[in-house]
């Protein structure tokens, strides 16, 4: 079959549209469905995170050439008339007629009938190019939240907290690709050898800002690569490394991981122990617990001990018992929409507002799990003052016993604000060029 490149970004596009998929399982399966090359498939992750991030923005252009309005069209037609507009806008080295010509393609193989009305519509905004960029919108909201492409109410909330200019910035920064960054096990290797290694394959790297990050220049295929399946490395941003660096777990603790998978911050913390000591790991999925032990093996950690626990309950057996304890709570996950553009489209404040009742609980039900003068350490990937600051402040009030303490001497310049005098951090992607992330740290007076 011809075109199988773009075949597969329509088609995940709909499995996202119709299924609720993930982006990313969706197009990994894909590619081994049509067997993609390593040239078509970056092209293809080109064309699918591409027109995720600029759905908005797209979907505004295609609305004024769609005479009957764009619900109207399937998704099928919708998506390839999407990708279409993608390439046309922001892909200079593909021919406007080449992009066209194959969406017109790939809607005839399903809906033959709508193939003329794909060519229309694709070859009116062509005629029309200029409209792309005159948004004849007069609501300032509305305006902005087609012209960086997110929704609505994320733009009315975040203008609100942290002003005009801010939100601009950080939806701009939305809107490109994050590096891909890589924590290096220091249980196998150090970073110098692994820095080594990767030069004498050609394959580039950069120093991270922390201890034991880098950074990949390009280079798409590293989980492929013999480093990562003997677990030289894991990737994982370095915002989420800060959280365990902050919570400081020493060899031979015991450490409660409260939402573990899939392992990240847990075989960040064993390696920080140098691998002695006792983790327990829960998780609400017993598959993800699945991904923790293959992780952990991996990466030679055997420490850790994942259970199938609901972190919303109590559970007597754990009281004081743990010197830290880490809650990494399900979360929005606004602070990540670089590397999951569909989030933006996902998330809305009602549920904002069921995952902060979630973390309530989860955060209150750690701190009876913590010993006298053990720590508690609060994080999650998203920047909503719901599933943040109102989670701390309110957890203070109901835990008398814990005092948010001073962090600043784990933080490196990059990554510090004076906040951390106070016992929390919160990271942009404007800001501070990693996830947008949160973390607090508590200690438990008596
Ligand atoms: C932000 S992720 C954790 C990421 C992980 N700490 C890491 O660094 O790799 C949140 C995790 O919480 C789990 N989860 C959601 N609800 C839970 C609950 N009630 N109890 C325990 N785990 C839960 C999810 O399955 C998910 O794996």
């Amino acid at each position: 079959m011809e075109d199988k490149d773009r075949l597969v970004a329509v088609k995940t596009l709909c499995d996202i549209d119709e299924k609720k998929s993930y982006s990313n399982i969706k197009l990994n399966y894909y590619f081994k469905k049509y067997d993609l090359s390593p040239v078509d498939r970056a092209f293809s992750t080109e064309i699918l995170y591409g027109t995720i991030r600029w759905r908005l923005r797209i979907d505004y252009v295609i609305s004024r050439f769609a005479k009957n309005g764009i619900n109207k069209i399937s998704p099928w037609v919708l998506n390839s008339i999407r990708i279409a507009i993608y390439q046309i806008f922001f892909m200079d080295r593909v021919p406007d007629f080449a992009a066209v010509d194959r969406s017109v393609e790939i809607v005839k193989q399903k809906e033959p009938r709508a193939a003329s009305f794909t060519n229309a519509v694709l070859r009116n905004i062509l005629r029309n190019k200029d409209i792309f960029n005159s948004i004849n919108v007069k609501d300032k909201y509305k305006r902005l939240s087609i012209e960086y492409s997110h929704p609505e109410w994320f733009v009315k909330k975040f203008i609100n907290e942290l002003g005009e200019e801010f939100t601009i910035e950080l939806m701009k920064k939305n809107n490109t690709p994050s590096e891909l960054t890589a924590r290096v096990n220091t249980l196998k290797i150090s970073k110098e050898d692994l820095v080594k290694i990767f030069e004498s394959k050609g394959i580039e790297v950069q120093n991270g800002r922390l201890h034991e990050s880098i950074i990949f220049n390009g280079y798409s295929n590293i989980e492929k690569s013999y480093e990562f399946n003997n677990g030289y490395f894991i990737i994982q941003d370095e915002a989420s490394m800060l959280s365990s660096k902050i919570l400081n777990p020493m060899p031979s603790e015991r450490i409660i991981d409260m939402c573990s998978a899939p392992g990240g911050k847990t075989t960040h913390m064993a390696q920080l122990m140098t691998n002695k000591g006792e983790i327990l790991a829960f998780d609400i999925y017993e598959h993800k617990l699945k991904l923790i032990n293959e992780n952990a093996k991996k990466l030679g950690i055997d420490i850790i001990k994942t259970q199938l626990r609901d972190a919303t309950l109590y559970y007597e057996d754990l009281k004081d018992s743990a010197d830290k304890v880490l809650v990494d709570a399900p979360c929005s996950g606004l602070g990540l929409i670089r590397k999951k553009p569909e989030i933006r489209w996902n998330i809305n404040e009602n549920s904002i507002i069921e995952l902060s009742k979630v973390q309530k609980a989860i955060i209150n039900n750690a701190a009876k799990y913590v010993k006298q003068k053990g720590t508690l350490l609060y994080s999650t990937c998203t920047i909503t003052k719901e599933e943040n600051e109102n989670i701390i402040y309110d957890f203070l009030k109901n835990n008398k016993n814990f005092d948010l303490i001073d962090i600043c001497d784990y933080i490196p310049k990059e990554f510090k604000n004076d906040d951390c005098k106070k016992g929390f951090l919160k990271l942009y992607p404007n800001i501070n060029n990693c996830d947008g992330f949160f973390i607090a740290k508590f200690e438990r007076k008596w």
